[in-house]
């Protein structure tokens, strides 16, 4: 048994080594957490499972590609306005990234051969999707205007916690209309303000849709606040993809935490929260080193830090009520491919969405999700290859209890049965495939510490908009939680407001 002082972190006086804040996980909400938090003087210390920063937004590399391991869309880098929050997030350590700005968000395959891009350009998409709706332009204009409704409130004020009654008595003052307005649709979800304008039922699917591709339910359950975000920022800041791949976001943050005087572990996986007195005062690792600090923020999905940092048996009541109302979303099945680039016809666009049947949105391997970033910086991949980053919903359920024979089997044949539906956007694209890695739920559990693999909270039911999800406190003194589990959900510029709220909320505890 190793002793107590081993077991500890002590500083070169050989007093026991205290920081102000511990994050668990190198995730994008942990790394805004911990670079705001180093930004205002605090003394952080990030641990993280892998071996690289990042996460879902993490990256690999295998015989020259260098894969994405999430999605490849990227908000938050805009220019202007207050919601570019990555590109904010580096800029408050010093570091920057360099972007590629991409013309199209997605181009949607869709039942009944009907195909729509949405270009950056607002009125150019209105008006190719209004020529395949022309009796509904004016619930369309409607619609999305309303929209930027929403964006305009946000875009007009600095984004920081909503836990910090200071903070909200001053935006009230600067802003009183647009805190009216976001308190206005808080409880509001897509579905209801769409059928206000709308009553074509494709049309309506297709706003399924376009909520479904981000927040894995149909507009009905989409919080208002978050379309919001998506249906307007992709207008406006734009998607722009970092050059170098996504995995740099994390590596510049890292980059900037360091500069900013705080530290990150990697290979260093935290198996449990040290409570006191029912506070959270520290960490322990699977290698058996303790950290303490007076503020601890767990990074981890909800249901890990709840259920396996923390004894599950005890789980306060507040987080027991939260799982009620919300569930694990499936995890995906994904395809990194890397292919010939003749197998892409001129002028495809970056991202893809591919759905035969409506019936089969949410089904798994029902809708089918392609990224191709080489078509905006081809250094990800050996020269005359592309790579194609191909998604599908899929439960950690469908993959557990088989044999390592019948994993391999199974993977194979699911993979087999996307790429022939690919083909029919990408003929040839079996016979140029040049690699093929595939990734399960379970390796998305494995590699992201991510209970069931899963993408992120969705609403079991019909909720109140954003109401019911919880911001970065938790019951527990001195632990909080920041990332898709918290306040408003999935996404890379959400996981990077959520960090802002978190860093805002605690360094106001630390008395920073
Ligand atoms: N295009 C996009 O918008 C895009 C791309 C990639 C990712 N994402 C989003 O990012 C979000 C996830 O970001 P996030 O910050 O919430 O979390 P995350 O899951 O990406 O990161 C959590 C990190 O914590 C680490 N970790 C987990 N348990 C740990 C433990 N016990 N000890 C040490 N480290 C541990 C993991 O290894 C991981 O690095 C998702 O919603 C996803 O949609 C979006
Ligand atoms: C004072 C008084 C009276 C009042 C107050 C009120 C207020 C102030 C309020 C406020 C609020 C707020 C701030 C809010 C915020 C919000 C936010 C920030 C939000 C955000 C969001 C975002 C999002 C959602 C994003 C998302 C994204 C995503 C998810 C993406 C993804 C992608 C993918 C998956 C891809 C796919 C596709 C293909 C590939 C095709």
């Amino acid at each position: 048994m190793p002793s107590v002082k081993k077991s500890l972190n002590l500083a070169a006086n050989g007093n026991l080594m205290e920081f102000d804040a511990i994050v668990i996980g190198s995730g994008i909400g942990g790394l805004v957490t911990a670079t705001q938090l180093a930004a205002k003087g605090a003394k952080v210390l990030v641990l993280e499972r892998y071996l690289i920063p990042g996460g879902s937004a993490g990256y690999f590399e295998r015989e020259g590609y260098r894969f994405d391991v999430g999605a490849s869309m990227i908000f938050g880098f805009g220019n202007k306005g207050t919601t570019n929050l990555l590109t904010r997030a580096l800029k408050a350590v010093n570091v920057s990234l360099e972007t590629i700005p991409d013309p199209t968000q997605i181009h949607y395959h869709l039942p009944e051969d009907l195909k729509i891009r949405v270009h950056r350009d607002y009125e150019k998409f209105l008006l190719e999707l209004i020529e395949h709706f022309p009796q509904e332009q004016h619930g369309i204009r409607q619609f999305y205007d309303e929209c930027w409704q929403v964006f305009n409130c946000l875009n007009a004020m600095d984004l920081l916690s909503l836990e910090e009654p200071r903070y909200l008595t001053r935006v009230f003052f600067q802003h009183p209309m647009a805190c009216l307005g976001l308190v206005k649709y808080l409880p509001m979800n897509v579905g209801d303000v769409a059928r206000k304008y709308i009553t074509d039922p494709t049309l309506l699917k297709f706003l399924d849709i376009e909520c479904y591709c981000w927040s894995v339910v149909p507009a009905e359950m989409t919080p208002m606040i978050n379309a919001g975000m998506v249906f307007s920022d992709r207008h406006y800041g734009g998607i722009n993809y970092p050059k170098g791949g996504v995995g740099q976001i994390a590596l510049k943050l890292v980059e900037g935490l360091e500069k900013a005087g705080g530290e990150i572990k990697y290979k260093a996986r935290v198996t449990k929260i040290i409570t006191e007195d029912g506070k959270a005062v520290g960490v322990k690792l699977a290698t058996g080193e303790e950290f303490r600090a007076k503020r601890i923020i767990s990074n981890a999905t909800r249901w890990d830090t709840f259920e396996h940092l923390l004894p599950a048996a005890e789980m306060p009541p507040s987080e027991k009520k939260w799982q009620q109302r919300y569930q694990k979303s499936p995890s995906f099945l994904s395809l990194h491919l890397g292919v010939a680039a003749d197998v892409l016809p001129l002028g495809t666009e970056c991202h893809h969405i591919v759905l035969e049947d409506w019936q089969k949105m949410e089904l798994p391997e029902g809708t089918i999700f392609v990224s191709i970033p080489t078509l905006l910086d081809p250094s990800l991949a050996p020269e005359g290859c592309h790579i194609l980053h191909v998604f599908t919903p899929s439960w950690f359920e469908d993959w557990r209890g088989i044999s390592e024979n019948e994993y391999e089997e199974k993977k194979e044949a699911a993979a087999g049965r996307i790429i022939e539906r690919l083909e029919k956007i990408f003929p040839g694209l079996d016979a140029g495939l040049d690699y093929m890695e595939v990734g399960t739920p379970r390796s998305h559990r494995r590699f992201l510490g991510r209970d069931d693999g899963t993408y992120g909270p969705i609403p079991r039911r019909k909720l109140a908009g954003l109401l019911g999800m919880p911001f970065n406190r938790t019951a527990i003194p001195g632990l909080y939680c920041v990332g898709d589990s918290t306040f408003p959900g999935q996404g890379l510029n959400a996981v990077a407001f959520s960090g802002f709220a978190c860093a805002h909320r605690v360094g106001v505890d630390l008395g920073l």
